[in-house]
């Protein structure tokens, strides 16, 4: 568990607002972090969720997380290299601006890009689909190519996403980026129901690791496993809780938490190579 006092740290709390806005990029030079020697797990069955931990927020809304769990082989170079990554404009205000990420879409029924997706997408609906009655069926993929790649606060609201309850299951490859989360309506109400209705009923910690080290992984991470520089995984306390996705990490957003909170990937200024996200959705939500 984190300190107490860590959560109070006003340089953790800025009300950075990703911005939706960018300058066209290729592909990021720096080489992509988080590959080792093992190989990519290949069948749902090799891809146990056993160890994920559910954390309740306010609202009705709960986010699963389960740190290092699709580690191993090529994946994130395979998908570099063979997902025919899109740049999209969208429009803002009266301009058109530059989608600051990559994109790539698949939806139900199409093949996804690597058989170890598929096998994760099984693997997922397994231990969900009794819990949500239904499966995920999409997956949308985002590069992010370095710090100036983001994703603005949203929640995942539409089609069916805006009145119903579901869940959005996200496979973090590569750099390790902040995943944040707040209560929807804004950093001013979440810092007022901070302490009050609670952002989390139960504070969201570092999460336990398995026992291998930085080390054993090379490229992955370097220094305190699960942190970044000396950072704990996950902090709260003014309502936005701030979590490090890291390579092979799973975050899933389930209840009320795409109508009820907004996530986003705020942009950095840290040196990070490429972050590739994969989005498993239910039919009908993007
Ligand atoms: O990069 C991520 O993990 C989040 C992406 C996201 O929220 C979205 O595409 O809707
Ligand atoms: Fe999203």
């Amino acid at each position: 568990m984190y300190a107490e006092t860590s959560l109070f740290d006003p340089g953790l709390f800025d009300d950075d607002e990703p911005e939706e806005t960018g300058p066209p990029k290729t592909t990021g030079a720096a080489g992509p972090a988080g590959t080792d020697a093992q190989d990519a797990p290949g069948t749902a069955a090799e891809l146990s969720l056993h160890g994920v931990v559910r954390h309740q927020l306010a609202r009705g809304a709960w986010i699963d997380l389960l740190p290092d769990w699709v580690t191993g082989g090529d994946l994130l170079d395979r998908l570099l290299e063979d997902v025919p990554w899109r740049a999209e404009r969208r429009p803002m205000y009266d301009r058109v601006v530059d989608v600051p990420r990559l994109l790539c879409h698949y939806g139900e029924g199409e093949r996804l890009p690597h058989p170890t997706l598929e096998a994760v997408r099984d693997a997922l609906n397994a231990h969900y689909e009794p819990e949500l009655g239904e499966r995920l069926v999409t997956a949308g993929l985002c590069l992010y190519r370095d710090g100036a790649d983001s994703v603005a606060w949203h929640g995942d609201t539409i089609g069916r996403g805006r009145s119903t309850d579901t869940a959005v299951a996200i496979l973090s490859l590569g750099s390790p980026r902040e995943f944040l989360l707040r209560p929807r309506g804004g950093s001013a109400v979440a810092r007022a129901i901070a302490g009050s209705e609670l952002p989390v009923t139960r504070p969201v910690a570092e999460e336990p690791r398995p026992a291998r080290t930085a080390a054993a992984r090379p490229g992955a991470r370097g220094g305190t496993p699960g942190a970044i520089a000396g950072r704990p995984r996950t902090v709260t306390g003014t309502g936005t809780i701030r979590h490090t996705l890291h390579h092979g990490d799973l975050i899933v957003m389930g209840g009320s938490c795409q109508r009820t909170w907004e996530h986003a990937v705020p942009k950095t200024t840290r040196p990070v190579g490429p972050r590739v996200s994969i989005q498993f959705r239910t039919r009908g939500v993007s």
